[in-house]
């Protein structure tokens, strides 16, 4: 199988992602372009150093980098402002030079983290992204938005920093747990809703078999990429269609903000649930035939996904509750919520208009059917 490149357009800061087998193990001479001097600094998590950052330091030592590595605990509770300072201030210790580049190997945690910190330090150094999950492969590492969640909400403090370059080694996907590769396929899943039901159609086939299959895998990861380096070369900064790219989320922000960031709702679960949420919401609103939401869950279903709420263990806030934790989002204007919504499979569109009363029923609903 060979390395597909896909290139993020966007000026002077555009970028290559490269996707295939075998990138960490050549991850030098990838990453040696970019240096002015042969030295890295490399932000991961304990999980992902356990399994991958003794080979992925190899690789750097035998094209002459040096490296130091920070660790930091597994898991969505580390994307907050403590381990953020740390971070910082580790790099700070080891005295990352404004010139010098940040290395990201891990999940979306990592990525999101490790790229905030690259675009505060010294007010600003380049990084590149090694994403490690499924997640972080077809969406975090591609596209610039980094940043932390705060008592207040998901993802409310960060900047939109683009890495220098991506490489997504499908490989290292061999090692990642099944909850969280079926995690990731919430955010891969949201391409073909969002804008193209080929894929969608192509993934109620070969969705099954792609934590076993490279081939099909990497065919995954490169199409969620390209459209989504489409949508981000047009829109960086999210004036406009980039919140597309938000399908499902409003939903997925509140529901993990209600679950305190918690092994209850991973962020790609919650996406598929909030997926699902969207399109029942569309078909409410006499957007979409009833057919499109009853697919999406057929689908999910036989994914093994997380598809209700009655999927999330525990409590969960009433509809009041959950409404005002989505007044937190950062598509709100004038106050106004906004939904990504749908008039079909592959045929999203954003909408500011959405009447506050049938979100409210839809939500009070689904926590009925709990
Ligand atoms: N910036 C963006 O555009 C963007 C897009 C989507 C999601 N996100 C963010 O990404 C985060 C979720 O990312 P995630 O799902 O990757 O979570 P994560 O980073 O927590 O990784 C999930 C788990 O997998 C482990 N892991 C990582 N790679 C592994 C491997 N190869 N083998 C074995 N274990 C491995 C991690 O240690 C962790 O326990 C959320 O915070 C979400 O908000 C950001
Ligand atoms: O890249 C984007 O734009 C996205 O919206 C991708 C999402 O999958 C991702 O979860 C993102 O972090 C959400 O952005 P936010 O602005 O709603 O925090
Ligand atoms: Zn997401």
């Amino acid at each position: 199988m060979t390395v597909d490149a896909v290139r993020v357009e966007l000026g002077a800061r555009a970028y290559e992602v490269r996707i295939g087998p075998g990138l960490i193990a050549r991850a030098g001479s990838e990453i040696a372009p970019l240096l002015r001097r042969p030295k890295v600094a490399i932000l991961t998590d304990e999980t992902v150093a356990g399994l991958h950052l003794d080979p992925f330091r190899q690789a750097l030592a035998e094209a002459g980098i040096a490296s130091s590595a920070l660790a930091l605990p597994a898991g969505e509770a580390t994307k907050g402002w403590p381990q953020f300072a740390r971070a910082v201030e580790w790099l700070l210790e080891e005295k990352v030079e404004r010139r010098d580049v940040v290395v990201a190997l891990g999940g979306g945690v990592i990525g999101d983290l490790a790229g905030f910190a690259a675009a505060v330090l010294r007010r600003g150094v380049r990084f590149v992204q090694v994403p490690t999950t499924l997640l972080a492969q077809v969406d975090s590492s591609v596209g610039g938005k980094t940043g932390i969640n705060t008592a207040q909400g998901k993802n409310l403090v960060g900047a939109f920093h683009q890495p220098s370059l991506v490489l997504a080694d499908i490989g290292v996907l061999e090692t990642l747990p099944p909850r969280d590769f079926r995690a990731g396929y919430g955010e891969v899943v949201k391409y073909g809703l969002l804008g193209d039901v080929d894929f969608y159609e192509w993934l109620e086939e070969a969705g099954p078999r792609l934590a076993t299959d490279a081939e099909a895998r990497q065919r995954a990861v490169r199409r969620s990429v390209e459209m989504k380096a489409e949508i981000v070369a047009r829109d960086e900064t999210e004036e406009g269609d980039r919140a597309l790219l938000n399908l499902g989320h409003t939903f997925c922000h509140a529901l993990e903000k209600a679950t305190g960031y918690s092994d209850r709702l991973l962020h790609g679960e919650g996406v598929a649930i909030g997926c699902a949420l969207a399109f029942e919401l569309s078909q409410r609103l006499g957007l979409c035939a009833q057919e499109a939401p009853s697919r999406l869950r057929a689908h999910l279903r036989a994914m093994g996904m997380k598809v209700d709420l009655r999927d999330i263990p525990g409590d969960l806030p009433s509809a009041e509750a959950l409404l005002a934790l989505m007044a937190q989002d950062k598509k709100v204007v004038d106050g106004k919520l906004r939904f990504i919504l749908a008039r079909g499979i592959g045929q999203a569109f954003v909408a500011d208009d959405v009447p506050g009363d049938v979100v409210h029923t839809l939500l009070e609903d689904a926590i009925a059917s709990r």
